[in-house]
């Protein structure tokens, strides 16, 4: 571990997975990188303050939200959202040794590395068996001892594999990009400087009654205080069919009058509420 590396950061690994970039990119060199096996235990490392932070993907610009991260925020508990951080997605297809893209008969990956390339699967590919992994690096780890197979995964994944490029930029939108949250045990971050507009609130709340006008009459509240939204998603509560909680980001800062008014008015047509936290906003650094 160098000197400065006091802190630990859990993120999905093993090494060479977008999460590790992810990692990379928003804290540089000043944590310690902990790989674990699945998002769920970058929850749980997180919760029993065994790692400082957590590096977690929420959305991506093709396949949409990453539902077992929605899962686990409305799920568990002294759970802060203290940062947010987005990284473009450029996929390669590797493998073992040299094949050529018809030879490929097992495709292995993250179920959401294989989506973001459903395009160039179906019409490069000659339909080959799809293996989904816990990772992208996983799948590198996986196709080792298994012929005729190639893996979808980030450009670092070639080296510290030594794997074969077969095809580069395989993604179906070249502006692929991945949106990943940091989360913390505690409220790591508190408003330094500038306007509502450089910061955002992540919330999820489930209406109380289930009835017209009621997401209306929520998102009213933020209107009234000219809060602008920046995503809203909805998942099953799994209580019944048709009942929904809201995942609402939007600019602003939790502590910010207008903003815990709006808050506040929105707790009371809930079931269910939750503050997820407030953090700067994402801006690529030079
Ligand atoms: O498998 C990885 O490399 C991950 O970091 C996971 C993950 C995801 O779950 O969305 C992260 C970014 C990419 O969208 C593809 C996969």
């Amino acid at each position: 571990m160098k000197k400065n590396q006091t802190l630990k950061c859990g993120y999905l690994g093993p090494k060479g997975t977008f999460s590790e970039i992810a990692v990379m990119k928003y804290f540089g060199e000043n944590v310690f990188l902990i790989p674990l096996q699945s998002i769920s235990d970058v929850f749980e490392m997180v919760q029993n303050k065994e790692v400082d932070f957590g590096v977690v993907p929420i959305e991506n610009s093709v396949e949409g939200s990453v539902n077992i991260t929605m899962d686990l925020l409305f799920e568990k508990s002294d759970i802060h959202v203290v940062g947010e951080c987005v990284v473009p997605i450029n996929h390669f297809l590797v493998s073992y040794g040299s094949l050529d893209l018809a030879e490929v008969k097992k495709l292995f990956s993250h179920q959401q590395a294989i989506g973001q390339c459903s395009k160039f699967i179906k019409n490069r590919l000659n339909n080959p068996d799809i293996i989904f992994t816990a990772s992208t690096a996983n799948a590198c780890e996986m196709i080792k001892d298994v012929p005729e197979s190639a893996a979808i995964g980030s450009e670092n994944i070639i080296n510290i594999y030594n794997l074969k490029v077969l095809a580069r930029d395989i993604q179906d939108s070249k502006n692929n990009s991945t949106r990943f949250f940091i989360i913390a045990n505690s409220e790591r971050f508190t408003k330094i400087e500038g306007t509502a507009k450089n910061y955002k609130t992540s919330i999820i709340c489930s209406p109380k009654h289930n009835e017209p006008g009621v997401l209306y009459n929520m998102l009213k509240a933020f209107k009234e205080k000219d809060i602008n939204l920046t995503r809203i998603e909805s998942r099953p509560t799994k209580k019944q069919l048709g009942e929904y909680s809201f995942y609402i980001d939007f600019e602003g800062f939790k502590e910010d009058k207008d903003v815990r008014e709006a808050l506040v008015k929105l707790e009371k047509m809930s079931s269910f509420f939750k503050i997820l936290g407030s953090y700067p906003k994402w801006k690529e650094r030079e």
